[in-house]
């Protein structure tokens, strides 16, 4: 068995002390971390799971072959425990992720911002879990390599599988990113038949082995319709907990209103996206508000507000394809953090995010029973709450009931 190991910045690794998980104890000095990479090799249960800890003077040690049905090879061999540190005293308990889709575009922005601590915290470690397939095996391997390459302290454990009953096991958050993108002139509604299929068995395996109170984003396309069928699948997990992702288009039509206003996006809150994540979607001016006045006050162009506007953020994924030739990857990713961080922070007094969530009781009167975009708050810890004070006008109840036809 091959061990090996690797030298981090001593900057990095500082204040730690460890001990070996094994009977057999060890010693290493400072600025060393080791791996644990475990490998089972049936087709459709495989997974590789990889800790990273931080260890100090060292010591070779004999690792034991792993008893389970996993096989370890090379550096992961080597398998350590911590011992209480100084700096982690303070961290909370550890999360488990999974991501879907974790070979593709999106996913490898997303995973090194998790991983960083940008996201959840600089006190909060993280397990990863990486959903892939047959065909994105290797890949995923790749991806993890990077990840450990990558010496985040926060990170925890890497694991990577192709089972989502494996993978989603006591799994608190779920980022279901795994889907085909579609290419230029497609709509996103294309996807479905595709796509689909892939949410209604995540949805059941969401529903057998992850948490209860797991906290689902379906990014994949179509996402509204995805999320619905990723929720009817999980009986057992609040419908609550499942979003579609519409952050990025909020951040879209913040970034168009600043533009035309002439202002830091900063000043823009209040953006509310009503309806689906495609061409219908409404992003809503009336409600939105520029350093805390109304749009409308700020930008006296009604008629650019109510055709350019609307019409630039609708579409807006599609014109990217277009000059880009794939679908928008980085941008995605920062809205996934958006979308994870209003759910973890309290919401700023007064203001709101969008997402697409499930309209059960809802007080808009809009159909029971869909994923659609509206204004959420947050109190940041997990749940959300619909915002009540929102306003209408008859060209904001028209754009919303054609969605709905
Ligand atoms: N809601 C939103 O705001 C946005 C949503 N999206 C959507 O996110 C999804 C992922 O985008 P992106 O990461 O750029 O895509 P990539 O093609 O880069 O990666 C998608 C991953 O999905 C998996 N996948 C599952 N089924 C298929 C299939 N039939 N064809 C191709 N890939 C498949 C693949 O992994 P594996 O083989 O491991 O399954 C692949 O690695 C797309 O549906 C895209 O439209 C994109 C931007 C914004
Ligand atoms: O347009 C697409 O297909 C990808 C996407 O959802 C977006 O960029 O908004």
């Amino acid at each position: 068995m091959a061990v090996a190991e690797l030298t981090s910045p001593a900057s990095a690794y500082t204040h730690t002390t460890t001990r070996l998980r094994s009977s057999s104890q060890l010693s290493l000095s400072s600025t060393h971390l080791s791996l644990r990479f475990r490998r089972s090799f049936s087709p459709r249960n495989t997974t590789i799971t990889c800790s990273i800890n931080q260890v100090q003077a060292p010591v070779p040690v004999q690792t034991q072959k792993p008893k389970d049905k996993s096989e370890c090879f090379g550096v992961f061999c080597q398998t350590y425990d911590l011992r209480a540190e100084e700096e982690t005293k303070s961290w909370k308990k550890l999360i488990n992720i999974a991501v879907s889709g974790a070979a593709g575009m999106i996913s490898n922005h997303l995973l090194f911002k998790l991983a960083s601590g940008e996201v959840f915290g600089p006190d909060q470690p993280i397990a990863l879990k990486l959903l892939g397939s047959e065909r994105s095996f290797q890949a995923l391997e790749g991806v993890a390599m990077e990840l450990e390459d990558s010496l985040y302290p926060l990170l925890r454990e890497v694991s990577i599988g192709i089972n989502p009953y494996e993978v989603f096991e006591d799994i608190e958050w779920a980022l279901l990113i795994g889907a085909k993108p579609r290419g230029p002139g497609m709509e996103r509604a294309g996807l479905l038949d595709i796509n689909g299929q892939i949410y209604a068995e995540q949805g059941k395996a969401l529903n057998a082995v992850a948490s209860r109170n797991v906290k689902v984003i379906v990014v994949g396309n179509p996402c509204n319709t995805n999320a619905l069928i990723c929720l009817k699948n999980a009986p057992n997990i609040p419908a609550k907990n499942f979003h579609a992702l519409t952050r990025l288009d909020e951040n879209r039509a913040k970034c168009q209103l600043a533009l035309k206003a002439g202002v830091f996006y900063d000043k823009v809150s209040n953006v509310t996206i009503w309806g689906n994540h495609s061409t219908t979607q409404v992003p809503d001016f009336l409600n939105a508000r520029i350093n805390g006045l109304p749009v409308k006050e700020v930008i006296k162009d009604h008629k650019w507000l109510e055709e350019e506007f609307t019409e630039i953020v609708q579409k807006r994924g599609g014109v990217l394809i277009q000059k880009w030739g794939r679908s928008s990857a980085a941008s995605t990713a920062v809205s996934i953090v958006d979308a994870i961080k209003s759910l973890i922070i309290p919401t700023p007094e007064g203001d709101w995010f969008s997402s697409g969530v499930y309209t059960n009781g809802n007080l808009y009167g809009i159909a029971e029973g869909l994923v659609f975009s509206m204004p959420c708050r947050s109190k940041g810890d997990g749940d959300y709450e619909i915002v009540k004070d929102v306003i209408f006008d008859d060209y904001l109840l028209k754009k919303i009931t054609k969605v709905l036809t």
